[in-house]
């Protein structure tokens, strides 16, 4: 690590936009490996730190922050609040827009409510592959007549277009301080877990109602076999029975369909060919269980 007055600049970044402009992209662009889960269900993530970016000069930690959304209930109102001030906490936050889609009212209520922090607001134009190039004047001049953004950057997060121009302006913001974490190092979250988040966001995209929140994944093998194959053993946890046979479907279709959605996936993670030996059982109870919890990798302590 370190030592402050180097000048080294490090700290904090929040990526938040509404679904489907592209975070994930983005920060699987900039840490340039699956780190970040897909899902259209919200809450999806439940750990903290999705990736961080070492250069000699910088390192940006991305973590995660509730979005901002439209409250529908009284608990809404409150998680906003959650949200602003975990986005207060950071160092710069990157809005990230769709140049595809029309500033809707979703849109604006975001920067109304974004107007609530003293965090600089970076305006990331995504998706300007799609667009021609006047038309990315347009919509900064849009947005910014809802929002003083700190900086406005176009690009491509699937194409990386721009991406290295958009760091090198976060570092800029960033204060002088340690490296936190080895430059090796891309997520806190090692590849068993990685691995486990992928199982789970299938059944998440996969099942509804009561069983996607209710389900815990252990990854209790991962090992080469034999040149380029790699075995991994997972247990997909439950609550309940009824949940358990929700998940293993008519004659194991539904199990089958999980389990192959995340092997291509992993697959591609991993750079080799995986069996994936899939089973799913029931622990009662056990997001009430501190010591399953901390096995499942929520502890706690690491928060
Ligand atoms: N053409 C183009 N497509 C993009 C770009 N960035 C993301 N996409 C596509 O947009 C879709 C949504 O991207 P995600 O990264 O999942 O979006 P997200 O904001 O993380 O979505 P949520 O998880 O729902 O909040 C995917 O199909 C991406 O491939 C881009 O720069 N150009």
């Amino acid at each position: 690590m370190r030592d402050n007055g180097s000048g080294y600049r490090s700290g904090f970044v929040s990526i938040i936009g509404r679904p489907n402009v592209g975070k994930s992209t983005l920060l699987n662009q900039i840490i340039g490996q699956k780190v970040a889960i897909m899902s259209d269900k919200p809450q999806t993530t439940r750990n903290k730190i999705r990736g961080v970016y070492t250069t000699d000069r910088f390192q940006i930690i991305f973590i995660d922050t509730p979005g901002i959304h439209k409250p529908k209930h009284r608990l809404g109102e409150y998680m906003v609040e959650v949200a602003l001030r975990a986005l207060r906490e950071v160092e710069v936050v990157l809005h990230v827009v769709d140049a595809t889609e029309e500033l809707g009212g979703g849109e604006q209520y975001i920067l109304r409510t974004l107007k609530e922090i003293e965090t600089p607001v970076f305006l990331v134009i995504n998706k300007s592959d799609q667009v021609e190039a006047s038309r990315i004047d347009q919509i900064a001049a849009e947005y910014c007549r809802y929002y003083d953004f700190a900086e406005v950057v176009p690009i491509s997060a699937l194409y990386g277009d721009n991406v290295p121009r958009l760091l090198e302006l976060v570092a800029e913001y960033l204060p002088e301080g340690p490296q936190y974490y080895p430059p090796e190092m891309v997520t806190d979250q090692p590849e068993r877990f990685v691995v486990a988040e992928i199982i789970r966001e299938k059944v998440l995209h996969l099942t509804r109602e009561e069983v996607p929140h209710s389900v815990a994944v252990e990854i209790e093998q991962l090992e080469e076999r034999k040149e380029g194959l790699v075995y991994i053993g997972a247990v997909i946890y439950t609550e309940r029975e009824s949940q358990k046979g929700i998940l293993i479907g008519k004659g194991g279709r539904m199990l089958k369909e999980i389990g192959q959605a995340a092997r291509e996936e992993v697959e591609n993670l991993l750079g080799s060919k995986v069996f994936l030996d899939l089973w799913v059982k029931v622990k009662k109870d056990w997001r009430r269980d501190e010591i399953a919890l901390r096995n499942f990798g929520y502890d706690k302590r690491r928060i």
